[in-house]
């Protein structure tokens, strides 16, 4: 039994916590609102989040973030991206050991441009961690808690971390693969939000099958071009956290990304979208953070780039999609790896 800390007690955070519960470890769930904490600790629900599902009787929380870091040998962060860092310091300010450090967080920081295993190292100092790992793959909570078959990848340049962390989370519902791929796995995980927005804007236009199938596929493509320019693994975006991932948030109803994008297919605007969501539409800033990211590293992203112009730029939907299809003719395989 391990003593585990996790930070965010929004969807993910609780269904990570539910996870290390049932798996037998003393895991401790910090909520940053108390009235959230008590109704987790007292009548192991989340209604906010994981409407009618029962929370491990073994699961404790507290809004009381110096005990909650204290607790864990290790700390899973489970905060939105625009959070990390706010969190981090935190932590950073705290009289402590070094923490094995895991996130599960899916963006990617605007303008700094920065990964999230690349904040949590800039934010804590070194004697406050040991190594990090990321946590990622297709995994709605909405299925995790259900006890649903999920497939995820831990992912850091210390494998007898990610080891550890493999340790930690798996269980007959919940297998855990390990790459030491952590920019691959990091850049896929977060730029598949971008492309799950778009797929939702098409289902949402009444567009079909072949569109989605069209956005999954190209979107891949762009996504490994980028991902290849900054140093990952090609193959990692055929694995889990790319391919995968891109599959189960462009189709999934649970998919907040899918449903924002579906949204707005619909006919509504940005602001009417987020508002009523509730909940992390991470791929909303992340298209700020892809655009950026095609233009420093000078590879073609014209899926990222016809989100972001509709997000931010007014471009309309149907116009959108009319100038990715008659772009300049090209061979299918053309610049697939930065070339
Ligand atoms: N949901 C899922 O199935 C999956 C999500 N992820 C990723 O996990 C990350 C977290 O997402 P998820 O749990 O779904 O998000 P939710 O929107 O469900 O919950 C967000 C949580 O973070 C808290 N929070 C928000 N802002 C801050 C802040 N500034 N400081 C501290 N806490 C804050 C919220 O607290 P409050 O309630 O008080 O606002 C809430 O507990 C995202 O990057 C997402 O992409 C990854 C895999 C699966
Ligand atoms: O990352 C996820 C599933 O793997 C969750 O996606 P959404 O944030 O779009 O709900």
């Amino acid at each position: 039994m391990e003593k585990v800390t996790v930070i965010g007690a929004g969807s993910w955070g609780t269904a990570i916590a539910f996870i290390l519960a049932e798996n037998g470890h003393d895991c401790l769930l910090w909520a940053r609102r108390s009235e959230q904490a008590e109704e987790i600790d007292k009548k192991h629900t989340n209604h906010a989040y994981l409407p009618g599902v029962s929370l491990p009787g073994n699961l404790r929380a507290t809004s009381d973030l110096k005990a909650a870091v204290e607790h864990g040998d290790t700390l899973v962060i489970a905060v939105p991206t625009k959070a990390i860092r706010d969190i981090c310091a935190e932590v950073n300010a705290m009289e402590i050991d070094a923490k094995l450090l895991v996130h599960v967080s899916k963006g990617i920081e605007p303008d700094s441009l920065k990964r999230i295993s690349e904040m949590i190292d800039e934010e804590l100092a070194p004697s406050k961690k040991k190594s990090i790992v990321v946590l990622s793959g297709p995994s709605h909570a909405e299925e995790v808690v259900l006890h649903h078959p999920t497939t995820v990848t831990a992912a850091s340049t210390d494998l007898a971390a990610a080891e550890k962390v493999q340790d930690l989370f798996m269980n007959q519902y919940f297998r855990v693969y390990t790459n030491n791929d952590i920019v691959g796995v990091e850049i896929g995980a977060a730029l598949k939000n971008v492309i799950a927005l778009a797929a939702g804007i098409s289902d949402g236009l009444g567009y079909g099958d072949n569109a989605k199938a069209a956005l999954i596929t190209r979107g891949l493509a762009e996504i490994s071009r980028l991902g290849v320019k900054m140093g990952a693994n090609p193959l990692t975006f055929s694995g889990l956290t790319g391919l995968g991932d891109l599959i189960v948030t462009c189709t999934s109803v649970h998919s907040r990304n899918w449903k924002a994008g579906n949204m707005l297919g619909q006919g509504n605007s940005l602001e009417e979208v987020i508002s009523g969501m509730g909940m992390v539409i991470e791929g909303v800033r992340t298209a700020k953070a892809a655009h950026q990211l095609a233009r420093r590293y000078e590879v073609s992203m014209p899926l990222t780039e016809a989100l972001y112009a509709i997000l931010f730029n007014d471009v309309d939907l149907k116009e959108a999609v009319d100038q990715l299809m008659t772009r300049m003719k090209k061979q299918e395989m053309e610049d697939l790896f930065g070339k």
